[in-house]
């Protein structure tokens, strides 16, 4: 289990943007975390990816209590994350070609024997040719490069995969593959999902528990029904 307890965090001394928050997320299980814009979902998703170190509280996973964040946390610890953020450009290093993004974990943990065979079988997970896998993130769509994104994301079979806000920038049809995808993974792997966004229809739709930032917050900050995306955005098919 992920479990997050009093976590405060932010990105200046004294002005923490999430006060003593709690969320658990079990092995297998899929939780949804909704919220208005600016209160904190991703600040907290990045403290549960061990991306993000908290002033206070306490991050356990799967029984043990993580001391370092980033680069610092053990590589054990790092590697049972796969994070998807937004915006794929964000996150990919425009050098490489999508083949080398997605393979990019299991050369930085070293186990380069294992690219060849786990980049073709992911990109046909993801829906990616061979003639995609040939280019660089410039010479790709947004919804290509965000496949590219969540298939390196999966390569090394993280225990937890944290997809924030990964499909805000998507149209529909590829918000239903991707979302298939991760669902797919988790269902064959166990693996608990963290996923954050503003659509209530696609989060209560895909995961098994949706969290409103109210709930976390206990009103304190406030999570208004206004701020939160109206329904009717979501993907047909990702129910
Ligand atoms: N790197 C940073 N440095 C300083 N402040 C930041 C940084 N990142 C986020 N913030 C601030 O922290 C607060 C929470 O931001 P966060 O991105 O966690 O919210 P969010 O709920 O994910 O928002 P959105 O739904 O719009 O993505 C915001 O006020 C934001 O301006």
């Amino acid at each position: 289990m992920l479990e997050l307890s009093a976590v405060t965090a932010g990105y200046e001394p004294r002005r923490p943007v999430l006060r003593d928050i709690d969320l658990d997320v079990e092995q297998g299980e899929s939780v949804g975390l909704l919220g208005p814009s600016g209160c904190g979902k991703s600040t907290l998703a990045r403290v549960a990816a061990l991306l993000h170190r908290p002033e206070s509280g306490h991050v356990v996973v799967d029984g043990e209590t993580v001391h370092d964040w980033r680069y610092r946390a053990p590589r054990e610890l790092r590697t049972a994350f796969g994070v998807v953020f937004q915006q794929p450009r964000l996150s990919a290093d425009p050098r490489l070609r999508l083949a080398a993004l997605i393979a990019e974990p299991l050369r930085a943990v070293g186990r380069t024997g294992e690219i060849p065979r786990r980049v073709e079988e992911l990109a046909a997970t993801v829906g990616l040719g061979a003639e995609l896998l040939a280019r660089r993130p410039h010479e790709v769509s947004d919804g290509q490069l965000q496949r590219a994104c969540l298939a390196r994301a999966l390569v090394l079979r993280p225990r937890y995969l944290v997809c924030d806000e990964m499909t805000a920038m998507l149209d529909a049809s590829t918000t239903a593959a991707l979302v298939a995808v991760v669902e797919d993974y988790r269902r064959e792997s166990g693996a608990g999902l963290l996923a954050v966004g503003h659509d209530r229809t696609l989060l209560e739709r895909w995961c098994g528990r949706t969290v409103h930032w109210s709930q976390l917050t206990g009103d304190r900050g406030g999570d208004r029904a206004q701020d939160l995306e109206p329904a009717g955005r979501t993907a047909p098919g990702t129910a």
